[in-house]
């Protein structure tokens, strides 16, 4: 790994990305990244051991650049970037929504684009990274953002047109699955369980059963029964879940996430 990355933009994904690629054995002189306040960069400094410079600086340097400022922000970091950019670049840009001809269209000609969708357990390495291809990346160029997203997690290649219902699956997922533990450990209080325990019991069985979702190979539904049995407990939970509509809501939950990505994509 002889190709020098820049991460644009350290906040949380950016971070979570750079210390996966240190912990996969990137040496800390091969990356670099910028912060748009001097005390993030020197604590990036701090923490990685890597250079910190401005914008302009990491377009010149390095062959791949990680674009991971908020989508609102992405027009005006691209602004600063365009004359930087030499077209044997790879930019990879880990933005919801913006479509990577938003990208090919404000810098140079031949510059090859990737669109990634990351999630945050990139940070434990059992990352989701979702990957298209813009117009003009080759295998090469996606063969290249796999390097730096498969040691931290596990990538699919999708074509461009999925990439907004994959943001509203795997890129906001694992908040779906914190809310669900927030609000299963709140029933946990109401049946008389302190905070603690209730929250352990709870985090080891959403651990359990993603293992056994992973490992089994089994259907949800199969695994789901075998939990369920006649005239128990669990069967009295799942029907108040239906008569709530929790099935419903989800459905209409990924919807408006997927939906949103679409509007980030206009600058919304
Ligand atoms: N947080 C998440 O779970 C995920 C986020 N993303 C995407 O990653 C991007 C970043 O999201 P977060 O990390 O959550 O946001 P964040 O706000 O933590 O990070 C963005 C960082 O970019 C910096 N920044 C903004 N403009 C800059 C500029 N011109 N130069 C240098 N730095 C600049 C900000 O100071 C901030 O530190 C977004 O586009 C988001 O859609 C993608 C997948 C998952
Ligand atoms: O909420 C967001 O917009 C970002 C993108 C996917 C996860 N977090």
């Amino acid at each position: 790994m002889n190709q020098k990355v820049a991460v644009l933009g350290t906040g949380k994904i950016g971070e979570a990305l750079l210390s996966g690629m240190i912990r996969a054995g990137w040496a800390p002189a091969d990356l670099v990244v910028t912060a748009r306040r001097t005390e993030r960069a020197a604590e990036l400094r701090g923490r990685y051991g890597v250079e910190s410079v401005g914008n302009a600086e990491a377009a010149k340097t390095a062959d791949t650049l990680i674009l991971a400022v908020k989508p609102q922000d992405m027009g005006a970091l691209l602004d600063e970037l365009g004359p930087h950019v030499a077209a044997d670049r790879l930019v990879i840009s880990a933005a919801a929504g913006i479509r990577t001809g938003f990208f090919e269209e404000r810098l140079a000609e031949g510059i090859a684009v990737v669109r990634v969708m990351p999630n945050t357990p990139v940070l434990v390495d059992e990352g989701m990274s979702v990957i298209s291809a813009g117009r003009r990346a080759t295998e090469t160029h996606l063969v290249r953002t796999e390097a730096i997203f498969q040691p931290v997690g596990k990538t699919l290649r999708v074509p461009e047109k999925h990439q907004d219902a994959a943001t509203a699956l795997s890129g906001s997922g694992p908040a779906y699955f914190y809310y669900l533990v927030e609000a299963m450990t709140d029933a946990g209080i109401l049946l008389g369980l302190p905070r603690a325990q209730a929250h352990d019991l709870i985090v080891q069985s959403a651990i359990g059963a993603a293992v056994m979702l992973r490992d089994s190979g089994e259907h949800p539904v199969k695994l789901r029964e075998a939990v369920t049995s006649p005239a128990g407990t669990t069967i009295n939970a799942i029907r108040e879940l239906e008569k709530h509509g929790v099935r419903a809501a989800l459905l209409a939950a990924l919807e408006a996430a997927r939906d949103r990505s679409r509007e980030l994509a206009s600058g919304q």
